[in-house]
């Protein structure tokens, strides 16, 4: 690694690795603090970095910087001579949660990874490959058919590192792959990461393990507020800050009040400048127990490909690369394929989820159980009809059907951020994986209200009618439930977690039941009340409900005195033609759908969380 300085070639990678050079980076977050202060370092290929310091000075920022993932306020990143945002597809990144789908087994969802990271093209045997690869790299062999939640930590780290190598990426970042783990897992690590950098690849992580530091070429001191301290070899450190130990250095920096102190002296300081060589080999490169050969993940050991690098080198530099992620090596994977694949992976996620299944397919029926327990039968039977029944009854489908889909939506994005925010730095649309949310479950809503409405009708909750009117109360019902799908999709891609998610429900539900028309009908609501009703997709869903089953001839002609004035006091909320109703209807879930997909690009294409 060399600091500030250094006379650095333009283009320098060696074997498969690029070397990254950071200038002067500066971080702002909101409220105008500045959490990176000028930090400039470079990374060889082939090196193994650690950046350090007390929490909170800045390491993740650092990292995320270097990585690209919250691009610098000020200063820029160059890999391999080339500014960091064109060569973002050769970037693997490891952040502290876990990238994978806890419910697969661990083959299962390398395979999707790969599926989706690999160029469009890659065939199954070359994917099988490169599976296995990982997987004997990775030591993981035996736990190939394990569920990935049923791993332990160690080996789920492991795991999500492994998704990252699919692709042979030119530059790994982790943070802090080793918190959490022992003492014995956390060495295998950093083993593993030794091998991966013995490869050429530049390796740097943000670590609080003095151990993990020792086993590092270099390490990246930060003193609070982001301010580089020290930069070069582990040895160096504890030179320069007269320490015994690693762990001697944060008290070290910590006695000096002024953080800016360390910064201008390591600036001022022959180390600053000192230039040094990516090493060839280290002392404990010894490879773990069911490990491969050295250089193996990047698919040296085999022997059809040894021998590839330059040419795959000089020809990805043109932009044609075979070996990098889906942008830069080749086609990426269409959208067409990206939805397919996604949702083939979705369907196999919710089916070994037995649980979650069963929540969704039960509450349906729960509440259809609910709705039968509540309504008398032949509420609509025309000579003796039941009006405030009939408008309950309505009301309540309309509810029931919204709920079902916000339901089933409201928690479907947030729950998996961390993996879908590294599927889309990867090459994933956001559109193609909004559209497979919905064709996993817009089929599980299709049931459930075709289910609501046979059993009511079955049971004579709702009155005897035309099959083509029975196919308008379905058409109804699932353009309702697909808008509330969106707008449960749309809240969970907008919130910051589960807890967040969850609490929203009450109050996206309450305003679908006060101005929907049916407890407090339209034309007697507040002004400001009749407006807000026009946004509630119930409403719409209520009124084309009504209008189908002919509530206006029923309560106009039927045989209950109590009709007539309920129609005078509902008015004309049941006479609009039942396509106006669609048109709104499928205009909400467009829109919710669509709105969906803005958010999520917003949130991860535009990556900046900086002020
Ligand atoms: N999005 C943000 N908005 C506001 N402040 C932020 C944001 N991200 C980071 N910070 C602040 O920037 C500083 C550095 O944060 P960072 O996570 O990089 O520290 P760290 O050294 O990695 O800490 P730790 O060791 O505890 O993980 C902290 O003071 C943190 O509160």
């Amino acid at each position: 690694m060399t600091v500030r300085g250094s006379a650095a070639p333009d283009i320098a990678t060696t074997r498969s690795g690029l070397r990254i050079e950071a200038e002067d980076l500066v971080q702002v977050v909101r409220g105008g603090h500045r959490t990176l202060r000028g930090v400039s370092l470079t990374v060889e290929p082939g090196e193994l970095v650690a950046i350090i310091g007390a929490s909170g000075v800045g390491k993740t920022t650092l990292l995320d910087a270097l990585a690209g993932i919250r691009p610098p306020a000020g200063g820029r990143v160059r890999y391999g001579g080339v500014d960091q945002a064109a060569e973002a597809s050769r970037v693997a990144y490891v952040p502290q949660d876990d990238i994978i789908h806890l419910q697969l087994p661990l083959e299962r969802t390398l395979r999707y990874a790969a599926r989706l990271r690999l160029p469009a093209g890659t065939g199954a045997a070359e994917i099988d490959r490169r599976v296995a690869e990982v997987l004997a790299v990775l030591g993981l062999t035996d736990r190939a058919g394990v569920r990935v939640g049923s791993l332990s930590g160690g080996e789920r780290k492991r795991a999500s590192i492994g998704v990252e190598l699919l692709a042979r990426p030119r530059v790994l970042f982790l943070d802090e792959p080793t918190s959490g783990l022992d003492p014995h897992t956390a060495v295998d690590l950093l083993r593993l990461l030794r091998r991966i950098a013995r490869d050429a690849v530049p390796v740097v992580v943000t670590t609080h393990n003095p151990a993990d530091v020792e086993r590092c070429d270099r390490v990246v001191v930060l003193a609070r507020d982001g301010h580089l301290a020290f930069a070069g070899t582990p040895e160096g450190a504890r030179a320069y800050f007269a320490a015994d130990t690693i762990a001697d250095i944060y008290a070290r920096i910590a006695e000096e009040a002024d953080p800016a102190v360390w910064s201008v002296r390591f600036a001022a300081s022959p180390a600053a400048t000192v230039t040094s060589a990516a090493p060839a080999t280290q002392p404990d490169a010894v490879p773990p127990p069911g490990a491969s050969p050295t250089g193996e993940w990047a698919g040296e050991h085999a022997g059809e490909h040894a021998g590839e690098r330059t040419g795959e080198r000089a020809n990805e530099h043109a932009g044609g690369g075979r070996n990098g992620g889906p942008n830069a090596a080749g086609r990426p994977l269409g959208p067409f394929r990206q939805t397919a694949l996604l949702t083939v992976r979705g369907v196999d996620i919710l089916c070994r989820n037995g649980l979650t299944l069963a929540i969704l397919l039960g509450s349906p029926v729960a509440v259809v159980l609910m709705f039968l327990m509540l309504f008398k039968a032949h509420a609509f039977a025309f000579a003796h009809p039941s009006p405030s029944a009939t408008v309950m009854v309505l009301f309540w489908i309309a509810f029931g059907v919204f709920f079902f889909g916000l339901i089933y939506g409201l928690l479907q994005i947030c729950a998996e951020f961390p993996v879908l925010r590294r599927e889309v730095r990867a090459g994933l649309g956001v559109v193609p994986y909004v559209v497979s949310k919905a064709a996993v479950l817009l089929p599980l809503l299709a049931l459930a209200d075709l289910l609501l409405l046979g059993v009511l009708r079955g049971l004579d909750r709702l009155p005897a009618l035309p099959w083509s009117r029975f196919g308008a109360l379905y058409v109804t019902v699932l353009l309702a439930s697909a808008g509330a799908l969106g707008l449960g999709l749309l809240c969970s891609a907008a919130v910051s977690d589960a807890t967040q998610a969850t609490l929203m429900l009450p109050m996206l539900c309450f305003p679908q039941v006060l101005f929907v028309g049916a407890i407090l009908p339209v034309p007697v609501m507040a002004p400001v009340g009749r407006w807000v009703s026009w946004a509630m997709s119930n409403r719409w869903c209520f009124e084309a409900l009504g209008h189908t089953v002919g509530v206006e001839h029923l309560w106009r002609d039927g045989g209950s005195p109590l009709g007539p004035p309920l129609l005078a006091t509902y008015g004309h909320t049941f006479s609009r033609p039942v396509w106006v109703d669609w048109v709104v209807l499928a205009g909400f879930a467009v829109l919710f759908f669509a709105a969906t997909c803005a958010v999520l690009a917003r949130k991860y294409n535009h990556r900046v969380r900086a002020a």
